[in-house]
């Protein structure tokens, strides 16, 4: 199967689903929710139409009562068209409730289970697109929209209910009126029209909104208001961010205006009709045809059905919301099959390895990018050795980390696990086999012992587990400051939480990837660079030496680090630049060759001296 996600970046975005699996979508999305709710909210819409249609009816009698002198009919009637009100105004209220209760249900569940399913994806590609982003983000906001589709399509039978009975009536009155709803149609048809500019517009605006959104949560986040003040760019942010906010700002405007030229012109056609009608039947009473009654009844209905006609836009406009958000839906659902399909491979991963893991002509470009970050890479990571990457900033470090991880595929080449391609192992299997922490480590706020167990889920609530996972990270002496042990709560997420330093997160990072008992890839992507450099080459020599379990298992421990002098520990180097491999051997072999290892290697030493 193609890979998609790139195909995003090119245009393939969000296309209309069959209408079957549309419909499915929305009935699955609102009857989850409370189906009982949506039944009650249907019959309330069918009292609402009978109860419209009983007012004017009765008015009608009560005109034509008084005009004849039939007091008591006239009495009557008007007694009943109050009753008929209040039904309606009842069963309004009943049914707008009923509403604002299922919203907030699918609501929270459409925003879970797009998290989920994107969360599940097993690579990370889909989160480097921006349009992905952009969908996503809609797609969170979504059960509402659902919702209100679902509501509009009981609408839409009552609606049609209510246009019949007032079709009746204004032939009963005269067999022309009953073409005057007809002419309602183009504004109906044009009503989803205008829907479609607002999306549009809403979905140009995103990237903007992104944009603005960002800079301005600067300004809350505790760690960018130091720099903000050191710098004192907070007005120049703020401009930048009202520039980005005037920019989709503009753009939706563009697509309010587009709309409303659409809505405002099958209105002219409406209204024509309503004007028309009421002069056809004020020369009927002149000419004696129809009574004062038929006049007030005609009068009624056309205004009930001009307020049917605009429920009918609006309505129309809801359901085609929805529509397009279950097309989002469906299109977030085939996307996650296409990536488990892309992740389909059966084979076992082996218990050790033996040969290693092996690049042949790996080849990886991020999308949009103008060059490869990796370029036609050949390299062996042997068995049961210590590997350093080191490299300039850009060199690929990183991304060579997450190809071996499983993150993103290869563009071009292959990776092998002992012979067999990464991308024919069962991607689960593997991930159960790799450990490490990377060089954006995860700040997970939760107890010490939830933040640290993540690192192995079975294990995750044993207490001595992840004592013995804090010791070989060196961080058990972080315990003892806390009276609450491993229960105490970190981060700012709550009150009594313990605020912890850069380094300090970034051990207990270590932490997490230590408690995994013998995984055949450790990935240590820059684990010590919060931490004083004092600390650090010790620190490396006891995460290798916690590490022996790995290479007794035939894996490989993989460091990248920019510290020279952590990195000559290793058993084999690898110098990468510009996506490619420069130069491989160990630290006496490179320092002997005197390439750019060796430069790079004395300029640090001497810095250190
Ligand atoms: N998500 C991304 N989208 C687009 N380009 C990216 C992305 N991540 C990295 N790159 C680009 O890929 C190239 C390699 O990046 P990578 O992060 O692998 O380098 P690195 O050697 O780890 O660098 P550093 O030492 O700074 O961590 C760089 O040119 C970078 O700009």
């Amino acid at each position: 199967m193609n890979v998609t996600w790139r195909g995003i970046a090119e245009g393939d975005t969000v296309r209309p689903a069959p209408t079957r699996r549309r419909l499915r979508i929305l009935r699955e999305a609102v009857t989850h929710g409370r189906p009982g709710l949506l039944r009650s909210a249907a019959l309330m819409i069918v009292l609402v139409s009978l109860a419209g249609a009983a007012t004017s009816l009765t008015l009608k009698g009560m005109v034509d009562g008084a005009a004849e002198g039939a007091w008591g009919y006239a009495l009557t009637s008007a007694g009943i068209a109050a009753l008929a009100a209040g039904v309606n105004g009842a069963c309004l209220r009943v049914y707008g409730n009923t509403h604002d209760s299922l919203a907030a249900t699918v609501g929270a569940r459409i925003n879970t289970e797009t998290v989920r399913i994107t969360g599940d994806m097993p690579g990370t590609d889909h989160l480097e697109h921006p349009e992905y982003a952009d969908q996503i983000a809609l797609l969170r906001k979504g059960g509402a929209p659902l919702v209100r589709a679902a509501f509009s399509i009981a609408d839409l039978v009552s609606l049609a209910v209510r246009v019949l009975i007032a079709v009746a009536l204004l032939a009963w009155v005269h067999p022309l009126l009953a073409v005057a709803p007809l002419l309602a149609v183009p504004s109906v048809l044009l009503a989803g029209r205008a829907q479609a500019h607002v999306e549009r517009a809403a979905l140009d605006a995103a990237e903007h909104v992104r944009t603005a959104d960002h800079l301005h949560s600067l300004f809350t986040h505790p760690t960018a208001a130091m720099e903000m003040r050191v710098f004192d760019c907070a007005d120049a942010l703020d401009r930048r961010a009202d520039e980005a906010w005037a920019r989709a700002a503009r753009i939706r405007l563009g697509g309010a205006v587009r709309a409303s030229a659409t809505a405002v012109a099958g209105w002219l056609v409406v209204a024509a009709g309503y004007v028309g009608a009421l002069l056809l039947v004020v020369a009927e009473a002149r000419a004696g045809r129809a009574t004062p009654g038929d006049v007030l009844l005609v009068a009624q209905v056309l205004v009930q059905l001009r307020g049917n006609v605009s429920a009918l836009a609006t309505t129309t406009r809801q359901v085609s919301a929805g529509l397009r958000m279950a097309d989002r839906y469906a299109w977030l659902v085939d996307r996650a099959a296409e990536e488990h399909a892309r992740y389909s491979g059966t084979a076992a991963v082996p218990d050790g390895l033996t040969a290693g893991i092996r690049l042949e002509g790996v080849r990886f470009s991020y999308p949009g990018a103008a060059r490869p970050a990796l370029d036609g890479v050949d390299l062996v990571l042997p068995a049961g050795r210590t590997v350093a990457v080191v490299g300039v900033n850009g060199a690929g470090k990183t991304t060579l980390v997450k190809l071996l991880c499983g993150f993103h595929r290869p563009d071009g080449g292959r990776i092998t696990v002992d012979g067999t391609d990464l991308a024919d192992l069962d991607i689960a299997a593997w991930r159960a086999r790799t450990s490490g922490t990377f060089q954006n480590f995860l700040r997970l706020e939760t107890s010490v012992q939830h933040s640290v167990g993540a690192g192995l889920a079975e294990r995750m609530d044993d207490p001595a587990a992840v004592t013995a996972a804090l010791r070989r990270a060196d961080a058990e002496a972080l315990l003892a400051r806390w009276p609450e042990g491993l229960e105490t709560a970190l981060g700012r997420s709550y009150r009594e939480g313990a605020e912890l330093s850069g380094g300090q997160w970034q051990r207990l990072a270590v932490a997490r990837a230590m408690m995994h008992p013998a995984p055949l890839l450790l990935v240590l992507d820059e684990p010590t660079a919060a931490l004083d450099p004092v600390a650090e080459h010790a620190l490396y020599e006891r995460y290798v030496g916690a590490a022996a379990r790995v290479r007794e298992n035939g894996g490989t421990v993989l460091l990248v680090s920019h510290r020279f002098s952590s990195v000559r520990m290793a058993d084999l180097i690898i110098v990468l630049n510009g996506g490619g491999v420069e130069d491989i051997g160990t630290h006496d072999e490179l320092v002997g060759r005197d390439g750019s290892y060796a430069l790079m290697f004395r300029q640090q030493a001497a810095a250190f001296a």
